[in-house]
Formats: structure tokens, C-alpha cells, sequence
């Protein structure tokens, strides 16, 4: 296999280079992107501070798999699988849920020592480090509302609980050597007509406002906020809609975090990002699968996860964009979800990567559509493929389905004793 992938590289890199695209320097740019997976596909978002809670906010995770992660140290173990067969540079996301302590921890009394165990794991892996506060999955969320909430003292909570979370995001930066980036979603909205539309979004500024009123060292800490167009319950109105966010953002100067779940059937991010870069100085991707709704399935190497690459790479955002991964299946091997999801997003970036972008943009600006046309539906028959089997061996990552066999081994000794 080694010998055969050397081979096709090589013919790969001079087809390429007939084409202008110098593929070394494009594996080494894939080499500066890193893409964030998210902890909360290893165990279908429940955490360790109440695993047996149901998962509420309006967010589902369906399947019964087995061999879910039921601790902290098992997750990390699935993780490692996971890493081990993904190339190139990754991050790990966490949420506040997955805190480790001897006894309860409110959320609104979460520190940075809960979270000691995956800082140290972390630093063995060089990995940076994401964190989310969770704002569901928690009785003082039971009717809907949290930062949003008509009672000062419930509101008040969820504004405690996201600034110890900022609090524990900027350690992990100071730890880590790199920027946490927090994500703050919030599951606000209702199941039906709503009448006072603007009572519950002042009170989300406010108390983002709020939340956000200590300045954290950029270096160390990221602000991001989420929008989401509907959850499962809060069909009819939505607290931190798409809009709400984008003013949001666009006046605090955060980072928007655009999901691919979050939006109308039709419409798609890949496009929302050379608008919103205009107005905000981050983005934060949560590259995911709409299904039918926002049914977090496992990310494809289909049409919007290759335009949310070439966006990233054709203007360029390396610095600016952080690739995160938000989906939870739990009807297929977990390890596997990631693995196959990762990999689609890193393949994307390759593939985005290898475009001659200096030359279509020339053939763009001249007029030339039909060349345009022509020349981007013959990319997508370059031999890709070679390039990226190349970088996992680069990397010692099996490069095609052979990581397979690696899940399915640990899914008999380890997974099936669960
Ligand atoms: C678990 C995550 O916080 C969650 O998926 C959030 O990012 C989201 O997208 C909610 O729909
Ligand atoms: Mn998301």
C-alpha cells in the first residue's frame, strides 16, 4: 500500500503542478488548520454531572449503539482511538457537563480544577482545548429559558454558570498556550405562538452583556455566540435567533458561530460567511448534517461541507475561522462517527486547498463563465484522492477504510465490556 500511495502521489503532484498548484505548499497549509471534535459525540451529549438526566434544550441524539463513554476516563480513551486515526492538527471541545469532582458541582460553581484531568491529557497530546457552558440538561432549564428567563434569580444563575465558564475557558488558553474559543448556546424559545417576542431578547442582551462584561486576555479566551432557527419544543420562537446573534455579534465584536443545522432547509452557511466577515473579527463553524431538521448527523464530504472549505480557503480566514464539528449519532460505532466525520472535513480542506483559486478568480473577473464552469467541474475528477492518502501516511494515519479495522478491534475489547 505504502509503495502504491508513494507512486500515486507523485503522479498526482505533477498533474497538479500542470495546473498551477504547488501541492506540497497545500499540505502544509492543511497542516496550519486545525479542526475541533466535539466531546459530545462519544457518549450523545449527557456528560458526567448527571448521566442518567435526560438530554433536554430541544436537542436530540437518537440510537442505541453500544459502547457509549459513561465516564470522563472512557471518553478520553474513545478519543484516542479516534485522534489516532484522524491526520493533521486537532482540537477537543468541551462542554461545562463533562466536569469531573468527588461530589456535586452546581454550574454555577464550576472551576478550572474540575476540568484538571483534561487539561493534563490535553498537554501529553498537544491539543487545544474548547469549552462550551451548558445551558440544558438542568432543572433551572426545565421550562425553556435561561439567560433569557422572566426570574432575575434563574437568569442570574445562567449568567453565573457562563462566567465561570469563561473563567475555566480562558485557564485552558493559559494552560494550553492557545485561545479557548467558547461557544455560548443558549436553548431559549417556545413550543407555540408567542406574543411578547421582544421581552425575552432584551433580556438576553442584557444579560450577555452581562456574562461578557470582564475583559479575558485574548490570547487565553474567545468569545463566540450561537443562533439557532428552531429546537424540538421550541418550535415557534426562538430567543437567539439568526438575527439576534448577528446584531449580537456584529455590536459586541465576538465571534458569530454559524451551525450548518441552525438555518432554513435551503439555506446554506457556506454563504453566510463572506457577509458576516464583514462585521464580525471571528467566526466559529459547527460543521454538522441537517437532516430534514437540525438532526446533528455525521458530517459528509458532500457539496456544503466542500463550500464551507473553499470559502474558508479562498478568502483566506485561516486565522480568523475555527473549524469546529457538532454532531451526536448514536446509532452507529461513536469512535467511528468522529473519525468518519473529522476526516470528511480535513478531506474538504484538502480538496479546497488544491484549487487553483489565482487562476479561476482571473477567468471570474474576465467574464469567462463558461471556462469557469469548466474548470471547476474538472477539479473535482483531479486526483484528490492521492494527495490525501499521501498526508495520512505523512502522518501514520491508515489512509483509506483501514482505519475501520482499528475501531472495530477496540469495539471488541473495549467497547463490547461496557
Ligand atoms: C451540544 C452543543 O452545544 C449543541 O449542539 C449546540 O452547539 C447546538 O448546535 C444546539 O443545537
Ligand atoms: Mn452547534
Amino acid at each position: 500500500m505504502t509503495r502504491l500511495t508513494e507512486q500515486a502521489f507523485e503522479l498526482a503532484k505533477q498533474r497538479y503542478a500542470d495546473n498551477g498548484v504547488d501541492v506540497e505548499a497545500a499540505m502544509e497549509q492543511l497542516d496550519t488548520i486545525p479542526v475541533s471534535m466535539h466531546c459530545w459525540q462519544g457518549d450523545d451529549v449527557r456528560g458526567f454531572e448527571n448521566p442518567q438526566g435526560a438530554l433536554t434544550g430541544g436537542i436530540q441524539a437518537t440510537g442505541n449503539y453500544p459502547g457509549r463513554a459513561r465516564n470522563a476516563s472512557e471518553l478520553r480513551a474513545d478519543v484516542d482511538v479516534a485522534l489516532g486515526l484522524i491526520p493533521g492538527p486537532k482540537r477537543f471541545n468541551l462542554h461545562a457537563i463533562y466536569l469531573e469532582s468527588d461530589g456535586p458541582v452546581e454550574r454555577n460553581e464550576i472551576e478550572p480544577q474540575h476540568f484538571a484531568n483534561w487539561v493534563s491529557w490535553a498537554k501529553e497530546r498537544q491539543l487545544g482545548l474548547d469549552f462550551n457552558p451548558t445551558c440544558f440538561s438542568h432543572p433551572l432549564s426545565a421550562d425553556g429559558f435561561t439567560l433569557s428567563h422572566a426570574d432575575e434569580r434563574i437568569r442570574q444563575f445562567w449568567i453565573d454558570h457562563c462566567k465561570a465558564s469563561r473563567n475555566v475557558s480562558a485557564w485552558f488558553g493559559e494552560q494550553l498556550g492557545t485561545p479557548s474559543v467558547m461557544n455560548i448556546w443558549v436553548p431559549d424559545g417556545m413550543k407555540d405562538v408567542t406574543v411578547d417576542r421582544l421581552a425575552p431578547r432584551q433580556r438576553l442582551m442584557q444579560a450577555l452583556d452581562e456574562v461578557l462584561s470582564e475583559k479575558l486576555n485574548p490570547a487565553h479566551h474567545i468569545d463566540a455566540v450561537e443562533s439557532k432557527l428552531f429546537g424540538i419544543g421550541a418550535e415557534s420562537y426562538t430567543v437567539g435567533s439568526n438575527e439576534f446573534y448577528l446584531g449580537y455579534a456584529t455590536s459586541r465584536q465576538t465571534a458569530l458561530t454559524l451551525d450548518a443545522g441552525h438555518f432554513h432547509p435551503t439555506e446554506m452557511i457556506s454563504d453566510k460567511i463572506s457577509t458576516v466577515m464583514l462585521y464580525v473579527p471571528r467566526l466559529l463553524l459547527h460543521v454538522s448534517r441537517p437532516v430534514r431538521w437540525d438532526s446533528d448527523h455525521v458530517v459528509l464530504l458532500d457539496d456544503e461541507t466542500q463550500a464551507i472549505a473553499h470559502e474558508i480557503v479562498r478568502q483566506k480566514l485561516f486565522d480568523k475561522v475555527h473549524i469546529g464539528l457538532d454532531f451526536f449519532d448514536a446509532s452507529i460505532n461513536r469512535i467511528a462517527a468522529w473519525v468518519i466525520g473529522t476526516r470528511n472535513a480535513k478531506k474538504a480542506l484538502l480538496r479546497a486547498l488544491l484549487e487553483p483559486t489565482g487562476k479561476l478568480r482571473a477567468i471570474e473577473a474576465a467574464g469567462d463563465y463558461t471556462a469557469r464552469l469548466a474548470l471547476l467541474e474538472e477539479q473535482k475528477s483531479l486526483p484528490w484522492q492521492a494527495v490525501w492518502e499521501s498526508y495520512c501516511l505523512r502522518h501514520g494515519v491508515p489512509v483509506d477504510a483501514g482505519w475501520l479495522r482499528n475501531v472495530r478491534d477496540y469495539e471488541e475489547q473495549i467497547l463490547s465490556q461496557r
